[in-house]
């Protein structure tokens, strides 16, 4: 097997579509066996590898002999709560076979939201790693609430690997790459091997469901969200087939297998890496044409002035969505006015702000420190 000349930091996602067998659900043991084999393979030649799993609620239902999904929160976060355990044991014998240490990281949104959750999740990662450790992470379903949900484990290894900075994403699932549009009902999809900018899948008019297999979350649609955070903290991504995780391998040393997705250029900034991609934006704040330039091209902050439109309800210190006249997102940022404020104070010059809403306030609406931007927005 080839190997690739530098360690790197991976990420690899693994769906419920993969890890078990169509029908029955139950768990696809030889696939797991050689998912391990190649993540203890990558460990020996020094990568740092972190494996983000799903399955909770598919083994969960197998072992609770349910056919279904459940549709109630309280009956997902038991399901899952079983799940999970049973999950954990099948990696932690077929790695011990192995003689390769692996931990469990559960992780809801907050955590990654919360600035300093965020900083100590980074620290916990970065020391399982340096210890040879592979993580194996998942949504905590049994105690996430609704609205504080990743959601789907596509968008949940996207912010991991964005958290600690990975080279490359892969995501595992049942095809072996994006099609044109959904081959299970498109007999003529043509497969996409490469994409550079995303924008090009928009040209292309693909076509991805938001349905996924009898047990997966998401389908395509979330796959594309996560090349979308992934390549934008300028992670290199991958789309391929989970019954082969041998593929790593191959695409790390420079094999076309799959689909891939080319990265930005990394951003520098942790900080703006967490603003743009870990905290939820609860509003939008709509520019106009010199605002969107000055903090485009100037790297200048956000000014009351420049704000012709606002939308949502939000505090200050919360994550906004900066967008040009036609919606377009340019930015995010987190303000230092809440929506209220700024339904008074939008299109105003700075000194006119205390006069206006009777009290002193901030300068800026989003200091350029607070402000990260949007890499494909040209
Ligand atoms: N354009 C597309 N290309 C490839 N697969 C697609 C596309 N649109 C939808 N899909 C569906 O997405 C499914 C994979 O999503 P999902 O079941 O959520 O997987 P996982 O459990 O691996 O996250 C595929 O089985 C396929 O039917
Ligand atoms: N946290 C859930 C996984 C949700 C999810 O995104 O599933 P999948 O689409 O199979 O990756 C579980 O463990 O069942």
């Amino acid at each position: 097997m080839a190997t690739v000349p530098r360690p790197q930091t991976l990420v690899v996602k693994i769906g419920t579509s993969s890890l078990t067998q169509g029908k029955s659900g139950y768990l696809a043991l030889s696939t797991i066996a050689r998912l391990v084999e190649t993540l203890s393979r990558l460990r020996q030649q020094d990568h740092r590898v972190i494996l983000v799993s799903s399955g909770a609620m598919g083994v969960g239902c197998v072992r609770l002999g349910l056919s279904e999904r459940p549709r109630t929160i309280a009956m997902k976060q038991a399901v899952a709560a079983v799940g999970q355990g049973r999950l954990m044991r099948v990696y932690d014998d077929l790695f011990s076979a192995l003689s390769q240490p692996i931990a469990q990281v559960l992780l809801t949104r907050s955590d990654l939201e919360q600035r300093s959750r965020y900083v100590n999740s980074y620290r916990t990662f970065r020391q399982l790693t340096q210890l040879g450790i592979i993580p194996i992470v998942n949504e905590n379903d049994t105690v996430a609430i609704e609205e504080l949900k990743f959601g789907d484990n596509d968008t949940l290894s996207a912010l991991v690997a964005s958290l600690v900075g990975a080279d490359w994403l892969f995501l595992l699932t049942d095809v072996d790459r994006l099609y044109s549009a959904d081959p299970r009902h498109h007999a003529d999809a043509h497969p996409i091997h490469q994409v550079d900018k995303l924008k090009q899948l928009e040209d292309l008019q693909i076509v991805v469901g938001d349905r996924g297999s009898q047990w997966g979350t998401g389908g395509m649609a979330t796959k594309l969200e996560a090349a979308r955070i992934a390549t934008a903290a300028g992670i290199r991504m991958a789309i391929t087939e989970g019954r082969h995780p041998e593929n790593i391998e191959k695409i790390l040393a420079g094999e076309p297998l799959g689909t891939q997705f080319a990265p930005h250029p990394r951003p520098n900034n942790a900080r703006k890496r967490w603003i743009a991609n870990s905290l939820v934006p609860t509003g939008r704040l709509y520019l106009d044409a010199g605002a969107v330039q000055a903090i485009r091209q100037g790297g200048k902050s956000l000014l009351a002035a420049g704000i012709t439109q606002v939308t949502g309800e939000f505090q200050r210190r919360d994550a906004v969505q900066l967008c040009d006249v036609n919606g377009q997102e340019v930015a995010r940022g987190i303000v230092n006015y809440d929506s209220q404020e700024l339904h008074q104070i939008r299109g105003c010059r700075s000194d006119q702000i205390p006069e206006v809403l009777g009290y002193e306030g901030a300068d800026t609406v989003v200091h350029r420190d607070n402000l990260a931007l949007e890499p494909e927005a040209d």
